[in-house]
């Protein structure tokens, strides 16, 4: 039996940064990753990083196969940097196998042939989330059915893409291979593609993505996939409908990766969400034990993972003011083309919630750096309370709405009014400086 200060299942992004921590302080600790090439775990490998970068190069007009191509370079040299900047820590070991839980205390690590189990003084489970795949016919029979990891593995253009889900990674998808070349259908059952959205912007986004030449189906449910002799893959939808491709993208959401756990041998209780259930402080329903990251089954982003990590290290080496409650205004964004992003309420939400409000609506064409770059597509829309000036919400489409959401963000975390943003003296010509209009 082999033991440790610290036991890190997944070699996620909060557990890598922890594993650091603890390690300056002089803890010994094992990290545990099922898969050999997931070293820096799933952003850097197979999400963020590698989708972002054929994001540019679609946007650039680059080919796909040199896309792909610079897309390895660029997740080989993260994987690697990875691997050494924890391998390197003399009180850190790396263990490349599955770990599950014998019991509250005990873990098993099964390597191929190899089994061992470990024991932790604290253990952290940072296993992340994994592809839903919906219950359709055919589904797993068809060869020609990808999920976002395998599809972006594929060294080759599919001519014709379904894509199943127009949520975050459908339409991200769609925008990247749709800019390659790709004749890209979205089918979503939904009435509509991000319908908790403004509608303006949900309206522009559909707008452009249909003058981008993707087509998008709404309220379409797929009924089978069935594949075709020598012409890729055939979807029938449930009004009877038949459309060919060459691939499919399954892009129905992501479950958090608990399975190969074996959680019914402890005591750690699921939350609705089928997630691992934490206090505010990460803590699980046994003691020692703190999940972290997508496998809680909440908000699924890189850097709510990395926060839950600021969370343990205010709870172990801080003075505990941190926790769930107190993060705040988490903005995303869709990286489209241009891209989406939002902080805080829509004006739906506001009313709803019986607030007195105003908001502000700012086509980008209106605005001096767009027609200094020539994009002129998209357009900004606030929330902002009546009479306290507050700031409620900001919706982005258009050039550079994933960077700028984040001076919204910051606005709101500390309260500032809308006349900050308003009278704030920004860069020109830049879009940031479209702040000072949207928040007049
Ligand atoms: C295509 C795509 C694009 C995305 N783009 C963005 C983006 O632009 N921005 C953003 O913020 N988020 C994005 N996300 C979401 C983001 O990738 C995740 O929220 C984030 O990676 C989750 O990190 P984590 O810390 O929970 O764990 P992960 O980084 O997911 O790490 C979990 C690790 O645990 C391993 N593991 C699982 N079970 C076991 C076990 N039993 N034993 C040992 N190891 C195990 C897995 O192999 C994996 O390496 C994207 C996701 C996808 C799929
Ligand atoms: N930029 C980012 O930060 C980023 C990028 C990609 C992924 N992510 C994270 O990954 C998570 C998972 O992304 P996702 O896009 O898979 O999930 P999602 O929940 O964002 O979207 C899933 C979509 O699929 C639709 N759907 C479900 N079942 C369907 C079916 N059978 N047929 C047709 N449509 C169906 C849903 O109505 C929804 O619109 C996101 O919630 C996000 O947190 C983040």
């Amino acid at each position: 039996m082999l033991k440790y200060d610290v036991i890190i299942i997944g070699w996620g992004k909060a557990g890598k940064t922890l594993a650091k921590t603890f390690s300056a302080d002089g803890k010994t600790v094992a990290v545990i990753e099922r898969d050999e090439k997931m070293a820096g775990g799933t952003c850097i490998n197979v999400a963020c990083i590698p989708t972002k970068t054929l994001s540019v190069d679609s946007v650039k007009g680059t080919d796909y196969v040199d896309a792909f191509e610079r897309r390895n370079l660029v997740v080989k040299k993260l994987n690697e940097t990875n691997y050494q900047n924890l391998a390197t820590e003399e009180t850190i070991d790396i263990y490349f196998g599955e770990a599950s839980f014998k019991n509250d205390r005990e873990l098993i690590v099964r390597a191929g042939e190899e089994r061992f189990s470990l024991k932790g003084a604290l253990v952290f489970i940072n296993t992340g989330s994994e592809s839903r795949i919906p219950n359709i016919r055919g589904i797993m029979e068809s060869k020609h059915v990808y999920d976002s990891t395998q599809l972006q593995e594929l060294p080759f253009l599919p001519k014709r893409l379904g894509i199943i889900g127009a949520g975050n990674i459908g339409l991200e998808f769609a925008s990247i291979y749709s800019g390659f070349g790709s004749k890209v259908t979205l089918i979503e059952t939904g009435a509509e593609i991000l319908k908790h959205e403004e509608p303006e912007i949900r309206i522009a986004v559909q707008e452009e993505l249909v003058q981008q030449g993707i087509e998008v189906l709404t309220e379409t449910a797929v009924s089978s996939i069935q594949d075709v002799t020598n012409d890729g893959v055939k979807v029938i939808t449930k009004a009877g409908d038949t459309f060919n491709f060459d691939a499919i993208l399954i892009a129905t959401g992501r479950k958090p990766a608990i399975e190969s756990l074996r959680l019914w041998n402890t005591a750690i209780k699921l939350n609705e969400s089928g997630g691992i259930w934490t206090n505010d402080y990460l803590r699980t329903t046994v003691d020692h034990v703190f999940a972290l990251g997508d496998v809680r089954g909440e908000e699924q982003f890189t850097y709510t993972s990395l926060d839950d990590a600021r969370i343990i290290d205010s709870y172990l080496y801080g003075n505990q003011d941190y926790n769930l409650k107190s993060r705040q205004n988490l903005p995303y964004s869709i990286f489209i083309n241009p891209p989406f992003a939002r902080v805080g309420m829509t004006e739906a939400e506001a009313v709803a919630a019986n607030l007195d409000i105003r908001t502000n609506i700012l086509p980008v064409a209106k605005m001096p750096r767009a027609h200094v770059t020539g994009d002129l597509r998209g357009v900004f829309k606030a929330v902002i309370a009546k009479h306290s000036n507050q700031i409620l919400g900001a919706s982005l489409f258009g050039a550079q709405a994933h960077e700028i959401i984040n001076i919204v963000k910051l606005a709101k975390d500390y309260n500032l009014p809308a006349s900050v943003l308003h009278n704030q003296v920004f860069t020109h010509p830049t879009m940031a400086e479209n702040l000072n209009d949207l928040f007049k």
